[in-house]
């Protein structure tokens, strides 16, 4: 890919802390303008790969190219990128425009271009008014726009974010969420996100690197992550999905069997197709499920409605915990536990078989 198409390259990226591979080969390429999520539970080395590329950590090997330039031994100043992190870390003792201001300022701008700057990034964020206020006297989510606009003042070339609404309640953080979007389509700046939060990569960004160990497990947008999930570990990181083990049956062009040890026989369609009969793990994610009247016998566990949606747990015969998500209903919501149903996968669903780790290399 030409670097025209190219916003950041890392290459073969390895960060070691004694015997701890924090990050461990990474490869990674964005396009101009994308918004990207680096995603994964915590410590698989999202922070580190975000200070490598900011240039807070240096990596043990591997190169780090901004557009066609090589910035892998720049200092961070050099590198003009914006950072925000879930601790806010303005100033305290700085007004929103002196803070604002700071890496302007750091930057050589005159005086005039500082003023001006200043106040077209407080109408970005929308907090014209704000200029003269001191952080404490703003709320968290008014905190992080100035600590953005203090980011995207110098015109990075890439704006870096850690977890940059982790602090932030459930409401307002929806709501930063769109912001935050909003600003970084209207200023069409590269961005990388890093979260924990599978809803939150999900809702922001054009594609997610799934993360685990210091690897990137899958690089995809979100319904390729989702949808057709590589391996286990993103099917599973993704959603709240019951993996069985068995032996896979072929039936028909589209329907697969998956019998388990005790027995139990579960048809479903396969994403992709299966190339084998044999031993396999079928992973079923909640929305794949649903209770009918054939199906696999199963006691209701819980019946808790969520919004829109009711989850059910069941437990089946031989002992696997499913969960499900049913459309509400008054049936549904009030089923009361040790009722004995029937539950099968959904006709229309695609599920995910994968290989067992025992039986893949
Ligand atoms: N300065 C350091 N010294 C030693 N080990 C470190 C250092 N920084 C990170 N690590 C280790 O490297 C691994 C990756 O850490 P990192 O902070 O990048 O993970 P993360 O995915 O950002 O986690 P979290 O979501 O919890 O912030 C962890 O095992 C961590 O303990």
């Amino acid at each position: 890919m030409s670097s025209q198409h190219t916003a950041l390259k890392l290459s073969e990226i390895l960060v070691t802390y004694g015997q701890t591979r924090a990050v461990d080969g990474i490869d990674l390429e964005t396009r101009p303008g994308e918004f990207v999520a680096l995603l994964g539970p915590s410590g698989c080395g999202k922070t580190t790969l975000l200070r490598v590329i900011a240039g807070f950590t240096k990596a043990d090997s591997g190169t780090v190219f901004l557009g066609d330039q090589n910035v892998t031994a720049l200092p961070p100043e050099l590198r003009r990128m914006g950072m925000v992190f879930q601790s806010y870390a303005l100033f305290p003792h700085l007004t929103v425009e002196a803070n604002i201001a700071y890496g302007l300022k750091a930057h050589g701008a005159t005086r005039d271009e500082v003023a001006s700057k200043t106040r077209e990034m407080l109408d970005v964020v929308r907090m014209a008014g704000f200029g003269q206020r001191l952080p404490r006297e703003l709320s968290g989510g008014q905190q992080q726009r100035v600590a953005l606009a203090r980011a995207l003042a110098i015109s990075p070339r890439l704006l870096l974010l850690d977890e940059p609404l982790g602090a932030l309640d459930k409401n307002l953080r929806e709501e930063m969420q769109s912001e935050l979007l909003r600003i970084q389509r209207e200023l069409g700046i590269t961005t990388l996100m890093v979260t924990h939060d599978q809803e939150e990569a999900m809702a922001m960004a054009d594609r997610i690197a799934v993360l685990n160990k210091g690897a990137i497990m899958q690089f995809g947008t979100p319904s390729e992550i989702y949808d057709a999930p590589q391996n286990e570990f993103v099917s599973s990181f993704m959603g709240n999905s019951t993996v069985l083990d068995g032996q896979l049956a072929r039936i028909d062009d589209e329907q697969w069997s998956l019998q388990t040890p005790g027995g139990v026989d579960y048809r479903f369609r396969s994403i992709g197709p299966c190339t084998r009969n044999g031993s396999a793990r079928l992973a079923l994610r909640p929305e794949q499920l649903e209770l009918a009247d054939e199906g696999v016998p199963a006691q209701v566990l819980s019946a808790r409605p969520m919004g829109q949606i009711t989850r059910i747990q069941v437990r089946t015969q031989e002992g696997a915990l499913l969960h499900l998500s049913m459309e509400r209903g008054a049936h549904i919501d009030h089923m009361p536990a040790g009722e004995t149903v029937r539950v099968r996968v959904r006709p229309h669903a695609r599920c995910s078989v994968f290989v067992p780790p025992a039986l893949a290399q």
